[in-house]
């Protein structure tokens, strides 16, 4: 088996979840279909209540941003005149999170509503997270070696405590000590690791960042994170650079920690 050693600096190791806890068929084939069969209901169910509306309102302030892209889907302002305005907004509303949905955007505004969608079909049991089967075993031997474990998704704070409270490994929560989402800054940008490295209270260099995606990695390694990638079964392949550049691990298990001795 191939081990990677980890440094003897890291205390933290920060977890993707797409691609690297949990496999990519388990978002696209399950969590996402769930999204774009059930959005319109959703909307006309919960459109009065204020956190639905705090969503609505968070859509439209992205579409403004996103006026200038191709194929945006604009977001008309609240509607005045009655029922037949409101099926106008949500059937744009549908339509905007659907074209977000296409190109797998990661705005705060559609995983928010994503993550208050997912809470109904998780907490009633017709969905339960995939972990890969090394990821509970190993997250439970680094935090015996005294290690912390945060993790740090696209995917809204509130939908990644559902993964973690509901999966097939039961209610894992417990083993994470803190969740990050884009709220603290996009993945790709660097910035957003020095805030988690400070808001976690420890230096950058203190947090080995595990994630499927190089343009994450890159963005952590540059702000000082220690970054290994994750090949997964499904994953996007990686270029013979990025292979040869970055540490690959396929499994949790292949990460050695000296103090775990
Ligand atoms: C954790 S919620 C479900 C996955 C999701 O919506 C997502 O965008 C995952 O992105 P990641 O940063 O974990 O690759
Ligand atoms: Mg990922």
């Amino acid at each position: 088996m191939v081990v990677l050693s980890v440094p003897a600096e890291v205390t933290v190791i920060l977890l993707d979840i797409e691609g690297t806890t949990t496999p990519i068929a388990f978002v696209k084939d399950i969590l996402f279909p769930y999204i774009k069969e059930n959005v319109k209901e959703y909307l006309q169910t919960h459109w009065e209540e204020e956190e639905c509306q705090q969503d609505i309102s968070l859509l439209r302030k992205q579409a403004e941003e996103d006026s200038h892209l191709d194929g945006a889907v604009p977001i008309p302002a609240a509607p005045e005149n009655g029922a037949d305005d409101l099926q106008l907004m949500i059937q744009a509303v549908v339509d905007n999170v659907c074209w977000q949905m296409s190109l797998d955007r990661k705005t705060t505004a559609l995983k928010q509503l994503q993550g208050h969608m997912w809470r109904a079909a998780f907490t009633a049991g017709h969905v339960k997270a995939e972990f890969f089967e090394d990821v509970v075993p190993a997250v439970r031997k680094w935090r015996e070696a005294g290690m912390k474990v945060y993790i740090y998704s696209s995917g809204s704070v509130e939908a990644q405590k559902l993964l973690f409270g509901y999966s097939t490994e039961g209610d894992i929560l417990e083993l994470v000590d803190g969740h990050f989402d884009t709220k603290i800054g996009h993945k790709v940008e660097s910035e957003s690791y020095r805030k988690i490295a400070n808001s976690i209270g420890c230096s950058t260099n203190n947090i080995l960042f595990l994630t499927d995606v190089t343009l994450e990695a890159s963005a952590a390694e540059e702000a000082d994170v220690h970054v290994a990638v994750v090949v997964r079964p499904g994953n996007a392949g990686l270029t013979d650079d990025e292979k040869t550049y970055y540490s690959l691990i396929t499994s949790f298990s292949e990460l050695y920690l000296p103090s775990s001795t």
